[in-house]
């Protein structure tokens, strides 16, 4: 099989240029297109220059159709309303959606659903291998201590750009903390405490965030009981990890049907 021609949207992005260094590297993908909003000053650079890897004859573009339609496969790290757009557009090109936006609304999630039913989409707040087996620890360590007895609280830190909250993973790892419990997270999350907040109600997932630096991506979960406290940690250094979870989370689409997947599917940690 050829490679897997790939359109990295956002393409002048901390993550856009991440893909773009990513798939030059991984065997079975290459750069099939690089896209950026309209008025954008990176349009008509080289996407391989801008990502430090010297000219790959990639320039970026304004108008994702015309790149989608000679593509196998899209990366999209962008903004909500952008995913939206480009859910859309790769449904009708009938080809693969990686999608690692976070800080989508219901309404959101409802339309790249829609998507999915034409084209193949993966989507995660967090594409590392890291993370989604600490969610599966989460959720393991949440069925085996008892609500009433241990308390879930996720921290998560990031780089002062980011600008959603809470994160993307530390939302992925209160739903493997709530279906750990065996209730949904909606109605169960307390996302944020100030003034008088009375006690703690039990069985309730607490978030907290915190902004600032260079911070790539840390998030731990907390389950405080009496007399003891366990935490599990991940610790981004890099975001070439997202990027490479990304990359293989095409490749592994390439040929699927039509549906929503996430990274557990990619990785066999469903
Ligand atoms: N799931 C995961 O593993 C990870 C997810 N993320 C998520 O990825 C997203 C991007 O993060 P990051 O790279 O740091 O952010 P950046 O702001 O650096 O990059 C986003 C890029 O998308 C561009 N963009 C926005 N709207 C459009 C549009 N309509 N058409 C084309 N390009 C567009 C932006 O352009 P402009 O600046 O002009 O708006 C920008 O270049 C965030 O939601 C973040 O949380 C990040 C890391 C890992
Ligand atoms: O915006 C970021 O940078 C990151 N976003 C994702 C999230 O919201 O969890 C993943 C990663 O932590 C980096």
């Amino acid at each position: 099989m050829s490679d897997m021609g790939l359109v990295v949207v956002g393409a002048a992005g901390r993550m856009g240029q991440t893909l773009i260094r990513a798939i030059h590297t991984m065997p079975g993908a290459r750069v099939a297109g690089a896209v950026e909003r309209p008025g954008s000053p990176y349009l008509g650079k080289d996407a391989g220059e801008l990502a430090g890897i010297g000219i790959i004859n990639v320039p970026i573009v304004d108008d994702p159709l015309p790149a989608f339609a000679k593509a196998d496969g899209v990366l999209d790290f962008t903004a909500p309303a952008a995913t939206v757009e480009f859910a859309g557009y790769a449904a009708q090109a009938r080809i693969a959606h990686v999608i690692g936006t976070t800080g989508c609304s219901a309404d959101d999630n409802a339309a790249i659903a829609a998507a999915a039913r034409h084209a193949t989409i993966v989507k995660s707040g967090n594409m590392s291998l890291g993370v989604n087996l600490l969610a599966v620890l989460v959720e393991q360590a949440a069925k085996a201590l008892d609500a009433d007895d241990f308390d879930i609280e996720i921290l998560e830190m990031h780089h002062r750009h980011k600008v959603d909250a809470p994160s993307g993973t530390a939302l992925l790892l209160g739903e493997a903390a709530a279906a750990g419990r065996g209730i949904p997270l909606a109605g169960n999350d307390v996302r944020v405490r100030d003034g008088h907040t009375g006690v703690r109600k039990t069985g309730s997932i607490g978030f907290a965030s915190l902004r600032g630096g260079s911070v790539v991506g840390d998030h731990s979960v907390v389950l405080a009981g009496t007399g003891e406290r366990i935490t599990l940690a991940h610790h981004a250094e890099d975001r070439a990890i997202f990027a490479r979870g990304a990359v293989k989370a095409a490749l592994w689409a390439r040929g699927k049907k039509p549906g929503l997947y996430s990274m557990r599917d990619v990785l066999g940690l469903a």
